[in-house]
């Protein structure tokens, strides 16, 4: 195995000093997050090929970084300190803004959800002008980048009836991704009512079948630790001469030659005064921004590539027009929304809180064997609802008001007439999938628990990122005008309304559920748009699309091969160049799009006479997408139901259910030397 997790003294002599930097490498990759750090690897297997990564970062050398807690606290100290303008449509709130400033970036700090989207949501890019960029295009680099273990706990896959299909993930890819040793008992329960409002089970959703309900891997190794761009990428590559780190950096702009040819980056230390002492260093073949969503349009538009009249304010001489330069900014904004369950089984997530005992039986389970339920990281289970599920009798009438909007009504007001004609082209797509069965619409993350933030995966609305034309070396200003088109909240009603419907279902009723929030009094459109005002927030941390890979007449900003339009020798390799957001966490898409990346670079230098050659024109062309099929499963209900415990010895292992008995992890044997104990009526322990 290629793992390794180095020590602190380790990390820092790994880093390079800035007084020993070369005067040119052959690629300098701006940005060591989690794409940085794969192109990073792959260009420099070529071991005459110097590659710099100045990343604006240092490195989390934080042990519990790696663990499966840190999936849901994200440390200030690796994200970049930026709040959004505030937003209208949502009560004028501010919200958090999620842009990782660490090595590996995103893939250092996340939820550790290892989710792909659905084939139709890639084919949605292909049909935006981006031939090979289509799901079975794709294919092959979610699988270079992946490795699927089988996961450690059998009982546990049997009896949450965990299904998945190895040919679709790769076997010696860097990235290792498995079910944890747990799962919460409701979890099942959810599933199977799930299927009673018309959700079924997929059997594997990651060959494009994400839709409906299903389970995702996380990606960590087989001891649970976080696998991620830096450990996986970055670390087995360290010691080759031909690649260099410099930490604490930041990229300032790309410099050009005057025939408009991408030639050096300047970079100034962290902490210095914005815009002073900066070192330029030079690139022999191409410029590969890896900024991420919110940096690469605020490196472009620092460097003359971006809106002309924005560029203009602030001073800046146009080197190539580019509206698209931090437009088309997307996520999925959510809306929490609270139910609880009366007679709740036991164990479930808030057991963690409300019991000292299950507690301690956590804890010992993860400091002696790595198991239990703090193996857990954000969790496994999804369901991604279509709009005709969820909305059988309303979705028609959605798509018709999406399709008789004015584009202009909705959208920024800098939008040029090419950029209005790529959103149309991106309208259309978004409403045939409104109108699919086999594309999720809303995101419903579910793990035992009563609540959820219900995540809006197909937005009408567009946002941008805009640098600060009296001072360009502040954080960009970022507006995701969330719900600013009337569709998104009419596609967020459904989605609560629908949340009710399978609180409703019949397997649920064991659990008893309850509302809180929107409150059931709330049922009229107005009342539950006055909730989803005061609700939704902008952002899941997926946040994309502000480079976005269109032909430059629809208001695009890279060409397939991934080239900047108007430019040579410079390239997007992150997340910003997704053209539509798929519904899908989006890490496990970035090492694809990373990967991909990192063979059309080199392809083009070993292609002579084209190194970093100008991007090549494209045009609308529609694709057959392809097609996977749906395989069902159905699981049984546990019989636990709500108790407490006050006093037990530490357990050597637990089984829910009682000795002898058939439980939810299986019949409850012992293994010699132990003998099963009860200790309550639900669960027994091998002492
Ligand atoms: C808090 C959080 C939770 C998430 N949870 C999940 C999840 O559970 N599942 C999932 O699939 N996805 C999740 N995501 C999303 C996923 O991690 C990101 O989409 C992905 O990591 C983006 O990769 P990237 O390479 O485009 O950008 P990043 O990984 O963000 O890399 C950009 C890098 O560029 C550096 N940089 C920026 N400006 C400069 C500059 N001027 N000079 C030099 N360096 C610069 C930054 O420091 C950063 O390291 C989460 C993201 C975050 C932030």
């Amino acid at each position: 195995s290629p793992r390794t997790y180095l020590g602190k003294d380790e990390l820092l002599r790994r880093q390079i000093d800035p007084g020993s930097l070369k005067s040119a490498y052959d690629y300098i990759i701006v940005g060591g997050g989690q794409s940085g750090l794969v192109i990073a690897n792959r260009l420099s297997e070529d071991t005459t090929k110097t590659v710099l990564v100045v990343e604006y970062g240092t490195f989390d050398n934080n042990p519990s970084q790696v663990e499966p807690s840190s999936a849901t606290s994200y440390p200030p100290m690796d994200l970049f300190n930026v709040t959004s303008v505030p937003q209208p449509g949502i009560g004028n709130r501010t919200g958090t803004v999620y842009a990782a400033a660490v090595v590996g970036g995103g893939s250092t700090i996340n939820g550790m959800l290892f989710e792909r989207g659905s084939a139709e949501d890639y084919d949605n890019w292909e049909k935006l002008g981006n031939a090979g960029w289509g799901f079975s295009g794709l294919l092959p680099y979610f699988k270079k980048s992946t490795t699927f273990n089988t996961p450690i706990d059998p009982s546990v896959v049997a009896d949450a009836n965990i299904t998945w299909d190895t040919s679709v993930y790769g076997t010696d890819g860097p990235i290792q991704a498995t079910y944890p040793p747990w799962v919460w008992p409701g979890t099942k329960i959810q599933f199977k009512a799930f299927s009673e409002v018309g959700v079924p089970t997929q059997f594997e959703a990651a060959g494009g079948n994400s839709y409906n309900a299903f389970w995702v891997p996380s990606n960590v190794d087989a001891n649970g630790r976080r696998s991620y761009a830096r450990n996986e990428y970055f670390d087995p590559a360290q010691s080759r001469p031909n690649l260099s780190l410099l930490v604490n950096y930041r990229v300032n702009e790309v410099l050009f030659s005057s025939t408009k040819r991408a030639q050096s980056v300047t970079i100034q230390a962290r902490g210095t005064a914005n815009g002073a002492s900066t070192i330029t260093v030079n690139a022999n073949t191409e410029i590969v921004l890896c900024a991420g969503w919110l940096h690469t349009p605020h490196i472009l538009q620092r460097s003359g590539v971006g809106p002309k009249a924005l560029l203009t304010a602030a001073g800046i001489p146009i080197l190539s027009d580019l509206p698209g330069v931090g437009s088309n900014l997307q996520d999925h904004p959510a809306a929490f929304i609270q139910f609880t369950y009366k007679t709740d089984v036991f164990p479930n997530p808030s057991s963690l809180q409300t019991n000292a005992t299950f507690a301690a039986w956590a804890q010992q389970q993860w400091t002696q064997l790595r198991e239990g339920p703090l193996s857990l990281t954000t969790g496994n289970s999804l369901g991604t609802i279509p709009l005709t599920t969820m909305n059988p009798t309303g979705y028609q009438a959605i798509i018709s008001k999406a399709l008789a909007q004015t584009p202009a009504t909705y959208l920024p007001k800098a939008y040029t007439a090419e950029q209005l004609a790529g959103f149309v082209e991106q309208r259309n797509l978004l409403t045939a999938s409104y109108g699919s069965s086999t594309n999720g619409i809303f995101e419903i993350p579910f793990n035992g628990g009563a609540s959820t933030a219900l995540c809006l995966d197909k937005p009408m609305s567009r946002g941008t990122v805009t640098l600060k034309t009296t001072d360009r070396y502040a954080e960009p200003s970022v507006d995701y005008n969330t719900n600013v088109n009337p569709v998104d909240v009419d596609l967020t009603i459904s989605a609560a309304r629908f949340y009710r419907t399978w609180m409703a279902a019949p397997s649920m009723q064991q659990l008893g559920p309850t509302e809180l929030t929107p409150g059931t009094t709330l049922t009229t459109d107005a009342q539950l748009n006055t909730w989803v005002s005061g609700s939704m927030s902008s952002s899941t941390a997926h946040s994309c699309c502000t480079a976005a890979m269109m032909p430059q007449n629809l208001g695009g900003v890279v060409s397939p091969d991934l080239l900047v339009y108007g430019v040579t020798g410079l390239s997007v390799g992150d997340i910003s160049v997704i053209p539509l957001i798929p519904a899908t966490h989006t890490c496990a898409t970035v090492y694809a799009i990373a990967e991909k990346a990192a063979d059309l670079i080199k392809a083009r230098a070993a292609s002579p006479g084209n190194p970093g050659s100008t991007s090549s024109t494209t045009s609308i062309s529609s694709t057959t997408s392809s097609t996977t099929s749906t395989t069902s499963s159905t699981t049984s209900q546990p019989t636990t139901t709500k108790t407490t415990t006050t006093t037990a010895p530490v357990p050597t292992q637990t089984h829910w259910g009682q000795c002898g008995g058939i439980g939810w992890q299986g019949p409850t044997v012992c293994a010699a030397p132990f003998t099963c104990k009860v200790s309550n009526p639900y669960y027994s322990q091998c002492l």
